[in-house]
């Protein structure tokens, strides 16, 4: 055999090889389930990036005002009882980033959500600690008690917040979305986060490419749910805060 016939013989082997283990990982046994609350941040990223990737969840309403998070059975499953929390024909995972990066890992069409390459994929994670660890801790300090204590605005919170948003502007300099050229399980992410600011009426428009970012991955993600399950749980969360 001459190393030309060599050669597209490996190919053909690394092509089957490449199919098979695709199609084995494609689609689930049985649907994803995830216990949820439809106007949680967390929630919605997991739902929208569930539609883009095109695999379906079994949704568990867990409605925690209520208690749903703290039954036996619940902590069981996760002691930390937070929603969202998924599972895969009994693979059991919470924190959304990491089902997010699991979802995509597991059942996307391509890795274009989550980049293989190893220094495309530091740079989707990267954005998703600075996220987890950084702009929802700073808008969770200004909102949660305003939203769930009927406390006032702070303005010091506000300009922590106010910072994050300007790195994240900084961050998509030169850039159509927050890791690069396409839309990742990033955008996903921070988008919920920015949704609930728009719906609570706070101005970015110091941030223009925040803003610029926020219209295109809206269009984006509009196939995939984002009016029905973004803007609309942002809506409800809106709602409770405190009317002058
Ligand atoms: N970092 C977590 C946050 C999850 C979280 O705090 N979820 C809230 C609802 S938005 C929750 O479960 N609260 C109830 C509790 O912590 O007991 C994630 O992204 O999944």
């Amino acid at each position: 055999m001459s190393v030309v016939e060599k050669e597209i013989l490996l190919f053909w082997e690394y092509v089957k090889r490449n199919a098979a283990a695709r199609s084995k990982n494609k689609m689930p046994n049985q649907p994803i389930k995830v216990y949820y609350l439809p106007p949680s941040p967390p929630c919605r990223s997991i739902i929208m990036a569930a539609k883009v990737i095109g695999v379906d969840l079994e949704l568990v309403l867990t409605n925690i005002m209520e208690g749903h998070h703290m039954t036996p059975e619940y902590l069981k499953m996760n002691p930390q009882h937070t929603i969202p929390t998924m599972d895969d024909s009994g693979f059991i995972l919470w924190e959304s980033r990491a089902i997010l990066a699991y979802l995509a890992n597991a059942y996307g069409r391509d890795d274009s959500l989550y980049p293989k390459n190893p220094r495309q994929r530091a740079i989707v994670d990267q954005r998703l600690n600075f996220d987890l660890g950084t702009l929802y801790v700073r808008y969770s300090a200004l909102y949660l008690p305003m939203l769930f204590r009927g406390e006032e605005y702070d303005e010091q919170k506000a300009d922590q917040l106010d910072e994050a948003l300007g790195w994240l502007n900084t961050f998509l300099e030169g850039r159509a979305f927050v890791a690069g050229d396409n839309l990742t399980i990033a955008d996903i992410s921070i988008i919920v986060t920015i949704t609930n600011l728009e719906a609570f009426g706070y101005d970015m428009s110091g941030h223009p490419n925040l803003t610029k970012w926020f219209e295109r991955t809206k269009k984006a993600l509009e196939p995939y749910g984002y009016e029905e399950v973004d803007v609309a749980g942002a809506k409800v969360l809106a709602n409770f805060l405190k009317k002058d």
